[in-house]
């Protein structure tokens, strides 16, 4: 099996040619103003030419409007869009129709209610990105470095692709995969020296952790929509 590696939040040429040369799979770009990891469509542009051959591009928007979508996409040309806010199905639905780009949507998982709400993006989304709750009073939805209880994705049932994120790292990442069995994982405070910088050498243990856990051979478990 193979899990697919998230590099989230790349601001620096040094962080995400570690991601490359670790061979992790998908580099995200994060466009919210409020983010230590926010970036400008034309540094991000700069950098993801640089890598684009050898890593998938994410953008990354929390409730954008689409004048910054358009300007994301256009300028970026990214291979998905990852939708980090409270999008509606209809608004994914729009958003896939208006720039047919797959979608990521992420959900801040805090209880089994959350986990079921997923169900209703089921054929209006490509990836289902799981991430921590965040705290009603948190700067940002995104890129906290928290956790939450992996158990819960047991009730998730048929489902598109997942990706798990929260709080992981080269120490938890491989329990992570053997509990929820997710056919990709996302990092981003877990790889960094500071909020924002990326650390090649948290990177390069970052990716041979994942790979570890594959090679262990944690079941991934399977998606149908
Ligand atoms: O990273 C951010 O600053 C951010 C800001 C606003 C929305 C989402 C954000 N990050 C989303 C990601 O994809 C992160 O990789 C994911 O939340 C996991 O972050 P971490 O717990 O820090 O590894």
């Amino acid at each position: 099996m193979h899990v697919d590696i998230k590099i989230c939040g790349m601001t620096e040429a040094a962080g995400l040619r570690a991601a490359c040369d670790a061979g992790a799979d998908l580099a995200g770009f994060v466009f919210f103003s409020r983010s230590p990891r926010n970036i400008g469509v034309a540094s991000a542009a700069g950098l993801a030419a640089t890598a684009r051959e050898r890593i998938g591009i994410v953008a990354l928007l929390v409730d954008a409007p689409d004048d910054l979508v358009d300007a994301v996409v256009e300028g970026l040309a990214p291979d998905f869009l990852q939708l980090h806010g409270q999008e509606t199905p209809e608004r994914c639905v729009e958003l896939r129709r208006r720039h047919k780009l797959p979608l990521i949507k992420a959900f801040g998982i805090g209880d089994a209610g959350d986990v079921d709400a997923i169900r209703g993006y089921h054929g209006v989304i490509d990836r289902i990105l799981v991430d921590a709750k965040p705290p009603k009073d948190a700067e940002r939805p995104g890129g906290l470095g928290r956790s939450f209880d992996w158990s819960l994705l047991d009730r998730l049932g048929a489902h598109p692709p997942l990706m798990l994120s929260g709080g992981l790292d080269a120490g938890n990442v491989g329990e992570a995969i053997a509990i929820a069995g997710p056919d990709g994982v996302d990092v981003s405070s877990g790889v960094e020296s500071a909020p924002g910088r990326k650390d090649p050498v948290r990177i390069r243990e970052f990716v041979a952790a994942v790979r570890a856990a594959e090679a262990a051979g944690a079941p991934a478990k399977e998606f149908e929509e």
